[in-house]
């Protein structure tokens, strides 16, 4: 089975991912760490973020069993990957990784901006986890204010809303839902109440399927 996530930044998207990973004994990809890891080495080796030369060849060395949350969950690293998400090249070297981790016998689940749309079209189950751009930032700055750094509420939200354009507007997969893909409002919801309508989506959308078959 394999399930697709996708939705804009600090949507909680990678939390229910992996909450949903454990629930249904999947193996997790998060899709947007392959892109902060070349947005990462370009910034570590004091490279341009807009040479797409540069960056393709960042991202056809990413491993993915190298991927530290850790480090690549920053806040500024965020901003650089979305920067070399706009470009083809980049998102090629990327894609067949991707699509190889979701092919795994046993199926996973992964999420980002384009699963459901670009790398697995045929997943199982599609999400599409939104909430206000108001309520992402709120929840990024407790994110990093938890972490005991400093966090500037409107700067975040100018960086939510900046993101958003960016993603949904390049070219290349920009960010929407796939057409089949469930949307998950979750403005209104706590991790809990996400997760349990996550489950729900997947669990409805499976019966369904079996019954069509
Ligand atoms: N339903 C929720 N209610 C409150 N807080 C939430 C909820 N879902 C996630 N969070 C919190 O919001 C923050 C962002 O969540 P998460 O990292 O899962 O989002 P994301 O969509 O994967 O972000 P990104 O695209 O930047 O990787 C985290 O601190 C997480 O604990
Ligand atoms: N499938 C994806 C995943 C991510 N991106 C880009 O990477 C940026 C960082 O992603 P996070 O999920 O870690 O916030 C994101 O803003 C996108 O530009 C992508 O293009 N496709």
């Amino acid at each position: 089975m394999i399930i697709a996530i996708d939705g804009p930044a600090a949507s909680g998207k990678g939390t229910l991912s992996r909450q949903l990973a454990g629930h249904f004994m999947l193996p997790h990809l998060d899709t947007g760490l392959t892109f902060r890891a070349v947005g990462h080495a370009l910034l570590s080796a004091d490279l341009p973020l807009d040479n797409e030369v540069l960056a393709c060849e960042m991202a056809q060395k990413v491993d993915l069993g190298k991927l530290d949350r850790n480090i690549l969950s920053a806040h500024h690293i965020g901003e650089a990957a979305s920067k070399v998400a706009v470009m083809p090249s980049v998102r090629k070297a990327l894609l067949e990784a991707q699509r190889n981790f979701a092919n795994q016998p046993g199926g996973a689940i992964l999420d980002g901006r384009d699963i459901g749309t670009v790398v697995c079209p045929d997943a199982d189950v599609k999400l599409f986890v939104t909430a206000s751009p108001e309520v992402r930032a709120q929840r990024r700055t407790d994110e990093i204010l938890g972490k005991g750094q400093d966090a500037d509420f409107d700067q975040i939200l100018q960086d939510v809303k900046m993101r958003d354009e960016r993603d949904m507007n390049r070219a290349d997969a920009p960010l929407k839902p796939a057409e089949n893909a469930h949307l998950l409002d979750t403005s209104k919801l706590d991790i809990e109440g996400a997760f349990q309508q996550a489950v729900s989506l997947v669990e409805k959308t499976l019966a369904q399927r079996s019954l069509v078959k």
